[in-house]
């Protein structure tokens, strides 16, 4: 049973109208993952909000301690920032952030918005998250502090209904919801995948594939 959650309209392709940007303030997306790998999905999502949204820069953010998925073994950090670092190098517009890497204990997004507002006080920041991770929101821990930390994205995923979730905690309008090019790629199926010995070439950038197999990953 999911939690309780609010059907929106169909959605069109493009957010709703945002109000006109602050003078001398940045538009910031953050895209925070596991990253264990990064795959071609997340990098589209990342892609499609900043297009949609006149972003001047996304910031994906690889968890340290994952602690909702603790029930499985996660790759150490290092690896998954590595990955990452090589999956966006190509993009000007998008860099990787140690905070939630380097940051002790397990990863809160309420911590990473906090720490990326103190480096960058004048941007407004766009948090970023698939269908899948934001009907768990309300999980998370001080989840209603999260929209006033930063506008929160939801973008569509393959095998995911997108939905605000229903809640007093997340105040109306603070949430927008995007559809982007649809990518059935999930890092469960990656992985899965190099256990296998198939392919995963085209699923995560190339120098992602290069960087699994010179250090062996996700091969038991
Ligand atoms: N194919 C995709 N399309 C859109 N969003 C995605 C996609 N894959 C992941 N995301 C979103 O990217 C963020 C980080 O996802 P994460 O690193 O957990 O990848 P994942 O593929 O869901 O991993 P896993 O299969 O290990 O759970 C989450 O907000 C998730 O919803
Ligand atoms: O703040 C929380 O309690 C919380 C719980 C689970 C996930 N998150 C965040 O959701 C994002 C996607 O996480 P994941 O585990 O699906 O890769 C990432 O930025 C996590 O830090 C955050």
């Amino acid at each position: 049973m999911g939690l309780p959650q609010r059907r929106q309209p169909p959605l069109t392709g493009s957010p709703a109208p945002l109000p006109g940007r602050a003078p001398g303030r940045s538009r910031i997306g953050v895209m925070g993952g596991t990253f264990d790998p990064v795959h071609n999905g997340h990098l589209v999502a990342a892609s499609e909000v900043a297009a949609r949204f006149d972003l001047d820069e996304v910031v994906f953010v690889p968890t340290g301690e994952p602690w909702q998925k603790s029930a499985r073994a996660v790759s150490p950090a290092e690896h998954r920032y590595l990955m990452t670092v090589i999956a966006t190098a190509s993009n000007p517009r998008f860099t990787v952030s140690r905070v939630d890497v380097d940051r002790p204990g397990p990863t809160y997004t309420v911590d990473t918005l906090s720490d990326l507002r103190t480096q960058r006080p004048d941007a407004e920041l766009y948090f970023i998250t698939g269908a899948d991770a934001l009907a768990q929101m309300l999980t998370w821990k001080d989840a209603e502090r999260l929209a006033e930390l930063a506008n929160l994205v939801g973008v569509t995923r393959p095998g995911h209904d997108l939905a605000v979730p229903a809640s007093g905690s997340l105040p109306a309008g603070s949430v927008h919801l995007l559809e982007v090019p649809a990518l059935a790629i999930s890092s469960t199926d990656c992985r899965e995948r190099v256990r296998q010995d198939l392919p995963v070439w085209y699923l995560v950038p190339d120098g992602v594939v290069q960087h699994i197999a010179k250090h062996g990953l996700y091969r038991d």
